[in-house]
């Protein structure tokens, strides 16, 4: 489709879920997409391919979607020029990981800090596997080291920050496909729109736009992220490759199903989600992971398990509630439990420093350390339970 509203989008991120999914729903909405990512074999291929596929594959079939009318600058060659495209730019996204948002936040301040105060703000939207991600990279855009102290209180004259949830299983893609993505067909896209109430949401099609995102966002990342973590991790453990081959082993499926019943107890005590509703969700989520066609490796679903054990993630954050609720959370602390146990895999700097933390620290320490849970809380003695079994079993090997 051509640039028909002549909107632009700065995209950070040009992996799976930045071609896959954000660029292409800003693609069919009439944006020029720019992307700003730090590979440079990346921004090369991008350059030089004027489009690329996106191309939905299920039990339905298969079908594409042709992106076109797209660039992409380097982030770190050339800072001024991204700076430049932030000024002129209408939205911002971002899919680069939790714990990259603190370094792309300086170039994005450095563009919001050149806009007028005179024009339409502009409309930031992080979308990252992570409650509250566009507020912590608002933080780091506010941080006096990004914006001048007394440029805040007109910041909102020059940018708007909305929360969102985004959800789409886009697996690790074949290293000679090019910049084409081979993703799922379901797709979930939910943003607040509070910030955005007085100055117009931005015209992107498939957005979901509500008042209240926490229910949502906790919904996804309890359901979908926890489940597609649980069967992961006790996928690798039992050298599974994909998480549709650790879904075919009916332990894991029962593990699967247990964790995701303690979190459906959870969300429905919290949000008075209906049962019936969230059990249904549960079972679709279930299908979703077990996509066959997907071949999604366990290795990439458990990737980062130090973020992955972090207090307000899939595992720690529903377990330390519904542990405080006096709820049941055996499954979830099977899950934790091969979480730690998913240590030194190729590739995963995370994995490598969770095996030296662990062999370095008491259980307690780590605990506190990795898990951010207090000696206080009802969640703590089971966890620094499962924490020196590992280490005990790491002892022994
Ligand atoms: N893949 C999925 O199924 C999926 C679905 C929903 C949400 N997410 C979330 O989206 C985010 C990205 O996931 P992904 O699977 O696309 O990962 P990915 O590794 O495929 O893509 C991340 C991209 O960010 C780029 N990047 C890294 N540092 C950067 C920087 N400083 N500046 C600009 N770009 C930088 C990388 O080069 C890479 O191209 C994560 O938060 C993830 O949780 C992923
Ligand atoms: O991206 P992560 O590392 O937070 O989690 C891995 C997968 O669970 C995730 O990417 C899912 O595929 C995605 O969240 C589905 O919407």
């Amino acid at each position: 489709m051509a640039n028909t509203t002549g909107k632009k989008a700065v995209h950070f991120g040009a992996g799976n879920i930045g071609r896959g999914f954000v660029a292409c729903f800003l693609h069919n909405s009439g944006y020029e997409v720019v992307f700003a990512d730090v590979n440079g074999d990346l921004i090369d291929t991008i350059n030089a391919t004027p489009s690329y596929k996106v191309i939905e594959v299920g039990s339905e079939g298969t079908s594409e979607n042709v992106i076109t009318n797209y660039r992409a600058i380097n982030s770190r060659t050339h800072e001024e020029d991204l700076v430049e495209e932030i000024r002129t730019a209408d939205i911002v996204t971002c899919s680069v990981g939790p714990n990259i948002l603190k370094f792309i936040a300086p170039v994005i301040a450095k563009g919001i800090d050149r806009r007028s105060d005179d024009e339409t703000p502009l409309h930031v939207i992080a979308c990252e596997n992570a409650i509250g991600a566009t507020d912590t990279l608002a933080s780091h855009i506010k941080d006096a080291k990004n914006t001048d102290a007394a440029r805040l209180e007109t910041l909102h004259l020059r940018a708007r920050f909305a929360n969102s949830a985004i959800d789409r299983i886009v697996p690790a893609q074949d290293p000679n496909a090019g910049l084409d993505v081979k993703l799922e067909k379901f797709f979930e896209w939910v943003v607040d729109k509070t910030p955005f109430e007085d100055i117009g949401i931005p015209p992107i099609e498939g957005i979901q736009w509500v008042d209240n995102l926490e229910p949502f966002i906790e919904r996804k990342l309890y359901t979908v992220n926890t489940g597609h973590a649980t069967a992961a991790y006790h996928g690798y453990y039992r050298r599974k490759r994909t998480v549709y081959d650790a879904l075919q082993d009916k332990e894991i499926m029962a593990e699967v199903r247990g964790a995701l019943t303690e979190t459906k107890n959870l969300l429905v005590a919290k949000h008075g989600i209906d049962e019936e509703a969230q059990l249904a969700y549960m079972n679709k989520i279930i299908k979703r992971i077990g996509n066959p066609h997907l071949e999604d490796a366990v290795e990439r679903v458990g990737r980062a398990p130090l973020r992955k054990l972090s207090r307000k993630e899939r595992f720690i954050g529903p377990a330390a509630e519904a542990a405080e609720n006096d709820m049941p959370v055996k499954y979830l602390l099977d899950a934790i439990e091969m979480t730690f146990r998913f240590q030194n895999v190729e590739g995963d700097d995370e994995s490598k420093e969770l095996s030296t933390i662990m062999s370095e620290n008491s259980a307690e320490d780590v605990v506190a350390k990795v898990c951010g849970i207090k000696p206080t809380e009802k969640i703590y003695p089971r966890l620094v339970e499962v924490v020196k079994r590992v280490q005990a079993d790491s002892q022994e090997e």
